[in-house]
């Protein structure tokens, strides 16, 4: 009998699919052409499978992904909830900023998740009460420091959770779902791996809604193609940039720019028009060197 559900486990060849009609969970496991085909089912996706009662199931095929990450393979993400600290690791704008516009980029919104605020001075905390209010007012979701709160985000979404080492993502999630780390230690014990080595990748049922960890950084490590990319990923600078004269505006020297004036003016933060410019640079100066290497 042919059924219809979203994979939630992977390991060791194996897939749990969820059926969406009764939920049930089945044990499956990829067929041969998915290999030949060069695309391999993985955690997120929806997918056409088979499954008798007691016996192995197999995928049979995977519904086209919205978006996905790469390590760890996961499909179909909604949101995800980038933590950083306020302190230790030092709290950076440009990375919260970096993260923000590769999420944009792929599709996935984010929320953000500040730890460590118990380490301010009142001073400091005051500083990050203005950032928290300046980045809700871009339009992005701000908590600070607040397990219970940031599970009201769960509902009917996969949630991904990432950020640098030593953020406190795992004091996070070991509040949120403590079976999460426990089913991923029982598996490393198991395999004699270390955490984040093992090819075991999960999405958990919290709140209603599914999530799953990502180890630091290397979930996000791919480019923002071009210019327009850019624009659209800050939200504030894409909606100012409808006024600019120039339709392919890139707000650095053309004339009647209309994000340079909101700069001056404080509607755009000057922090994030900096980090505009500086991925700005970035991509342009990947293209000087592919150029390079192209003339050759
Ligand atoms: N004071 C304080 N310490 C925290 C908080 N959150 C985490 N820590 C501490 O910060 C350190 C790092 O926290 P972890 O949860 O292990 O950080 P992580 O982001 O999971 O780091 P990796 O496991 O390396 O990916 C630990 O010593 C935690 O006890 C917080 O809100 N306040
Ligand atoms: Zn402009």
């Amino acid at each position: 009998m042919i059924k219809f559900g979203r994979i939630l486990k992977s390991l060791s060849g194996f897939y749990d699919i969820k059926d969406m009609s009764d939920g049930q969970v089945y044990q499956t496991r990829a067929r041969g052409n998915f290999r030949k085909k060069g695309t391999k089912p993985i955690v997120g996706d929806f997918a056409e499978f088979s499954a008798a009662e007691n016996s192995e199931g197999y995928v049979l095929a995977i519904k086209a992904r919205e978006n996905f990450l790469v390590r760890p393979p996961i499909a179909n993400i909604d949101q995800a909830v980038v933590v950083m600290s306020a302190i230790e690791p030092t709290f950076s704008l440009n990375l919260l900023d970096r993260f923000l516009v590769l999420l944009t980029n792929k599709g996935i919104s984010p929320l953000i998740y500040l730890s460590k605020l118990d380490l301010l001075d009142a001073s400091d905390l005051a500083k990050f009460e203005q950032i928290k209010s300046n980045y809700e007012k871009i339009g992005y979701p701000f908590f600070f420091n607040d397990a219970k709160e940031i599970q009201k985000e769960f509902p009917d979404k996969v949630t991904v959770f990432m950020g640098q080492t030593g953020v406190g993502k795992s004091t996070l999630l070991n509040k949120i779902a403590p079976q999460m780390l426990l089913a991923t230690q029982a598996i490393s014990d198991k395999l004699g791996r270390g955490r984040h080595t093992t090819r075991h990748v999960e999405l958990f049922e919290v709140n209603q809604g599914l999530i799953a960890d990502t180890p630091g950084f290397s979930s996000l490590d791919y480019e923002v193609a071009d210019q327009p990319s850019l624009n659209a990923a800050f939200p504030e600078i894409l909606e100012a940039s409808f006024d600019c004269k120039f339709r392919e505006c890139s707000h650095t020297h053309e004339p009647k720019c209309a994000v340079k004036p909101a700069v001056e003016t404080g509607q755009i933060l000057q922090s994030r028009y900096d980090n505009y410019l500086l991925f700005l640079s970035e991509i342009q100066g990947k293209r000087e060197t592919y150029k390079k290497v192209v003339k050759k």
